[in-house]
């Protein structure tokens, strides 16, 4: 039986950043060549990698993903296996994601179900995006499934326990790059110069009421600038300054109303500053989006186990698996994992007893899909 803390901390060590997962993308293959049997193909795709398990008597292919990437986030939990790459963590539980997915499939590849099943270790969901060119490749036409679902880890959940919902779980999702250029010059001449760490400044604070005065309160909304950068020096007016954050929305229409909102501000500051505004909205994902259906079959799927289900709320997080169910019908749930820290925190410390918790819950659901 594979070794999954162990597996787990190993992967904890290297993370990659999207579409750089050359390390765990040869970890996971080492594992997965070692539970090969005549039923089962692999194949790459990029730096992710496609696992079919073939069915015994098969009508369907079912699908479950697991996303691979860590985020640029200086690991500060202590743990005596850390992230041994500088700068990088798994701050969002995807070394968690990856070894659930493993533990299924060798229960599978042991006992193999009714149906197909594919395992789909995805490249780069903290961006740029690796769901949509993964669902758009040659790869992954001949092993489409029928259904596809995944997990998320909830810090904020009790180890057991497990959340859904059908019907919208996540948000809308756009990146956010904006490049301030101005002139720059000596701090004691500001007269002279056209600042942009104040620009910037201002232009953090104004596009706060950008949600609340157009969008309609109940389609909640969220922008966020989560990094600044202005200047090099303490006594010198910055020529440039760069935010760097993210918007999400309930409503799909509501992005674009808010990014029209930010570009007529952008105007308004080019006048008002003196200054050239350029806005990039980088990688965007489509809503998650569950089908009642599926929800319904987890459900009776854990019914009588050791696992918790719960009715979750939807959050204004993103995902770039809600392009895999805009077309194939299936779901997303949370795993309770119980942590003081949250996602995308530094210190982020998930109980890995919550790991036979995901495998039991993943098991059970492709059990009950493949009657
Ligand atoms: C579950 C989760 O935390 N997902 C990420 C997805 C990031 C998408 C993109 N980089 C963005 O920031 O818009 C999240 O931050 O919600």
């Amino acid at each position: 039986m594979l070794d999954l803390q162990q597996i787990r901390r190993k992967l904890h060590q290297i993370p990659e950043l999207g579409f750089q997962e050359k390390k765990t993308q040869q970890y996971l293959l080492e594992i997965i060549k070692t539970l090969e049997t005549d039923k089962v193909s692999i194949k790459l795709w990029e730096t992710g990698i496609l696992v079919f398990v073939e069915g015994k008597a098969p009508t369907k292919t079912i699908g479950y993903r697991a996303d691979m990437d860590g985020l640029p986030i200086t690991e500060q939990t202590g743990l005596s296996f850390s992230s041994e790459h500088d700068g990088k963590m798994h701050a969002c539980g995807h070394d968690f994601h990856m070894t659930i997915a493993l533990g299924v499939l060798e229960k599978i590849i042991l006992k193999p179900m009714n149906d197909h099943c594919l395992f789909i270790f995805q490249p780069a969901e903290e961006g740029p995006g690796g769901a949509l060119p993964l669902l758009q490749s040659e790869a992954f036409q001949p092993w489409r499934p029928d259904i596809v679902f995944a997990l998320h880890i909830a810090p904020e959940l009790p180890v057991g326990t497990v959340a859904s919902k059908p019907g919208l779980l996540f948000a809308n999702t756009s990146e956010l790059f904006i490049d301030f250029a101005g002139k720059g010059g000596h701090a004691a001449y500001p007269h002279l110069t056209k600042d942009m760490t104040v620009a910037a400044s201002s232009f953090v604070v104004q596009m706060q009421q950008i949600v609340s005065r157009n969008v309609n309160p109940l389609e909640a909304s969220v922008v966020t600038i989560g990094k600044m950068e202005s200047g090099f020096v303490q006594n010198a007016i910055a020529e440039t300054a760069r935010l760097e954050g993210t918007i999400r929305t309930q409503h799909p229409d509501s992005i674009n109303i808010v990014k029209n909102q930010l570009e007529k501000l952008m105007k308004g500051f080019e006048i008002a500053y003196d200054c050239k505004i350029e806005v990039d909205y980088g990688a965007n994902y489509y809503q998650v989006y569950n089908q009642a259906e599926q929800v319904k079959e987890f459900r009776q799927a854990l019914a009588g186990s050791n696992v918790h289900y719960q009715e979750a709320e939807a959050a204004m997080t993103g995902e770039d698996f809600g392009y895999m169910l805009k077309e194939i019908p299936g779901f997303m749930f949370w795993l309770g994992v119980d942590s003081a820290y949250g996602l995308h925190h530094a210190q982020l410390n998930p109980d890995e007893a919550a790991l036979n918790v995901g495998v039991e819950a993943v098991h059970l659901t492709f059990s009950k899909l493949s009657q």
